[in-house]
């Protein structure tokens, strides 16, 4: 990957960021822009040893909701073809995190190393005590149902491989 300087705009939030020190000493050098139309999500998934294990994420627009997901275990892995139920995602659902609008989540270590995260594909979410930063969220409680509209993300992290990519280059001047 080949490394471009980040627009002025978006520096303030990934040195923001990075000041809080939750990167160790290093500074976000990789920011990630999605959008999510009502409907839209992104099917649990794990983001890689290629990133820094702290991520950070600023939700802007919508509200959503992040569902996270434990790991298949091996035997279930060994089985290939063989689906059995306890691989289901309904099965291996954890708990989930409302992402309210101008908010900040990081997620890091086990969440970020082992199990899955994801976004469903809905217009609306209905609020579940499944819902573990309810306590931490304005005006929303067990019941309600929120409707999604145009959400975009900036997932914030480090990717150290860059730094090494940006050495590479120099050398080669
Ligand atoms: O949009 C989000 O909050 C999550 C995005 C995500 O998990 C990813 O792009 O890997
Ligand atoms: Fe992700």
């Amino acid at each position: 990957m080949v490394p471009e300087e980040l627009p002025e705009w978006l520096k303030v939030y990934t040195k923001k960021i990075s000041s809080m020190g939750i990167f160790d000493e290093k500074e976000a050098n990789h920011v990630l822009v999605n959008e999510y139309l009502p409907g839209q999500g992104i099917m649990p998934h794990e983001d890689g040893p290629l990133f820094y294990p702290t991520v950070s994420t600023i939700s802007l627009g919508s509200h959503t909701v992040l569902d996270f997901y434990s790991p298949l275990q091996d035997s279930t892995k060994e089985d290939g073809d063989l689906v059995s139920s306890s691989s289901s995602y309904e099965s291996r659902y954890m708990c989930s995190v409302l992402l309210q609008p101008r908010s900040l989540i990081l997620v890091r270590d086990d969440m970020y190393k082992v199990n899955l995260h994801g976004i469903a594909e809905r217009k609306e979410d209905l609020v579940t005590d499944k819902i573990v930063n309810l306590d931490k969220c304005d005006d929303v409680s067990v019941g309600q149902t929120l409707t999604r509209s145009t959400r975009v993300s900036l997932t914030i992290r480090v990717m150290p491989k860059i730094l090494k990519a940006k050495l590479l280059l120099g050398r080669k001047r």
